[in-house]
């Protein structure tokens, strides 16, 4: 379990002087706030105001940061601490909206009743129109129990509902998929599957976001096998597509191959066990893994990996070192074997900071923040929707690692998630391998 980040945005005032403002992030570097957007407010003759966000572990280091900033004088000051974050959250982020406008009495006839009768008649005779006089073939339900909501544990589903809002905004600017986050007060495999059967015919996909080990094995696999629509659990297999894709970009940077690496995971449980299967099926021929829960172990040993004794024999015996736990601060600088590749995947706080990592000899290192799903669920989901797939297959799973790859620019591990080619990139690729399946 982790503390969340402290994110808060500062309204600064300085007088208009070149240099004003280098005093002001030197004092928030000094106190290791990590800034992030700067927005120019105001530029005066005599001030200026900028509102720039500042990241922090807690509000003392908050405190201490604004107190600095005030103490360097000069009429330099902060004016005011503003919430950002949930300021973004006041009343959802996501809202239903109708495609069609209704401006006289012709467009209600049409786009409602009696018009609307008519289309319904339609898809009673052929449900296949379905497909073409409803958005339900672009529509994607994302499903929670809120048992794993990123790394705080198990929250429920309301409390994480502002990840399923942001999923959904996700798929809607980089895919122009409508993702409907369902809450489900359940997460007992029986009660979850049934629930998704019976909603299921509103959807051409389902994502199942943030349920826990190892219900989410169970729930995944029995709604594969029962419905003909694609299903795929993001914490898993969305997030070993881009452990995948990071790994592969490190081993060509560097000149080694990636089946010939020894990858260490620390952390078993979905997104950690589906890493090491997708590991395996690329071809890595020693995959090692380790995990506090015995039986998440045995799962890795079963699908064909290694148990290793402790967290230490791992970070030394490891070529590639990925962490899923959930845990901030679990690898130690001191457990770093020099030039290794450490992808510490926890979100909110990673199991080693990058620039740790780098500075203890790592050769690549990268938190959850860079390598994250958001590279792969949206376009894994457009190409799988386009081409009428009814299953995601690894085939599809692999293609879309590849092209994220090949979206990656050189010096980089992923390519930035605003990027928009890479969603398309990812989709091109998924839609062609589906379709090549379907021949
Ligand atoms: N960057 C990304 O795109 C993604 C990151 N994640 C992150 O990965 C973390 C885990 O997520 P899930 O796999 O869904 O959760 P999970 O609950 O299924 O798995 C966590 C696993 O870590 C193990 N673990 C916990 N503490 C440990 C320790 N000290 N040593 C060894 N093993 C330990 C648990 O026993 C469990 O098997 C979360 O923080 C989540 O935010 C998950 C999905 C995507
Ligand atoms: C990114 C994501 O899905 C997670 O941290 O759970
Ligand atoms: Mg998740």
């Amino acid at each position: 379990m982790t503390n969340t980040p402290y994110l808060r945005n500062l309204i600064i005032e300085t007088p208009s002087k070149p240099g004003n403002f280098a005093k002001v992030a030197y004092a928030i570097g000094q106190l290791e706030g990590d800034i992030g957007d700067i927005q120019t407010i105001k530029v005066g003759t005599l001030s200026t105001i900028r509102d720039v966000s500042v990241q922090c572990n807690d509000v003392e280091q908050l405190d201490k940061i604004v107190e600095a900033i005030n103490a360097i004088g000069d009429g330099i000051q902060v004016q005011a601490i503003s919430d950002d974050v949930l300021r973004a959250h006041e009343g959802g982020k996501i809202h239903m909206k109708g495609k069609v406008e209704i401006r006289s009495l012709g467009d209600l006839r049409r786009v409602y009743t009696p018009g609307v009768a008519n289309v319904c008649k339609v898809i009673e005779k052929d449900p296949q129109q379905a497909q073409f006089f409803t958005g339900i073939s672009n529509t994607v339900a994302i499903v929670t129990d809120g048992t794993a909501i990123l790394g705080l544990g198990n929250i429920g589903p309301v409390a994480g509902m502002p990840v399923m809002e942001g999923k959904a905004v996700l798929f809607d600017q980089f895919a122009g998929i409508s993702g409907i986050p369902i809450l489900l007060d359940t997460s007992d495999p029986d009660q979850v599957v049934e629930t998704v059967k019976h909603i299921h015919q509103g959807f051409g996909g389902i994502l199942l976001e943030d349920i826990g080990s190892p219900h989410c094995f169970e729930i995944e696999d029995r709604l594969k096998a029962e419905l003909d629509i694609p299903v795929m659990h993001d914490d898993q297999h969305g997030t070993a597509v881009v452990a995948l894709a990071s790994t592969l970009s490190a081993c060509r940077q560097a000149g080694v191959k990636l089946e010939d690496s020894v990858v260490g995971q620390i952390g078993l449980g979905a997104a950690g066990l589906a890493i090491s299967r997708m590991m395996m099926a690329y071809g890595v021929k020693k995959m090692q893994g380790i995990d506090m829960n015995d039986k998440a172990v045995e799962r890795l040993v079963q699908y064909g990996g290694e148990s290793v004794g402790s967290l230490e024999e791992i970070m030394a015996t490891s070529d590639i070192v990925i962490a899923t736990t959930g845990v901030q601060g679990l690898i130690k600088p001191e457990m770093v074997r020099p030039g290794q590749v450490i992808l510490a995947l926890s979100n909110p706080h990673a199991e080693i900071q990058p620039e740790v990592a780098l500075k203890a000899g790592a050769a690549f290192a990268a938190d959850g923040r860079l390598v994250n799903n958001v590279l792969g669920f949206p376009g894994i989901f457009r190409g799988a929707l386009n081409a009428k797939a009814t299953k995601i297959t690894y085939e599809m799973l692999i293609a879309a690692a590849l092209a994220i790859v090949d979206s990656t620019k050189h010096g980089d591990l992923v390519p930035h998630p605003l990027d928009p080619n890479v969603h398309q990139n990812v989709a091109d690729a998924v839609e062609k391998v589906a379709n090549a399946s379907l021949l």
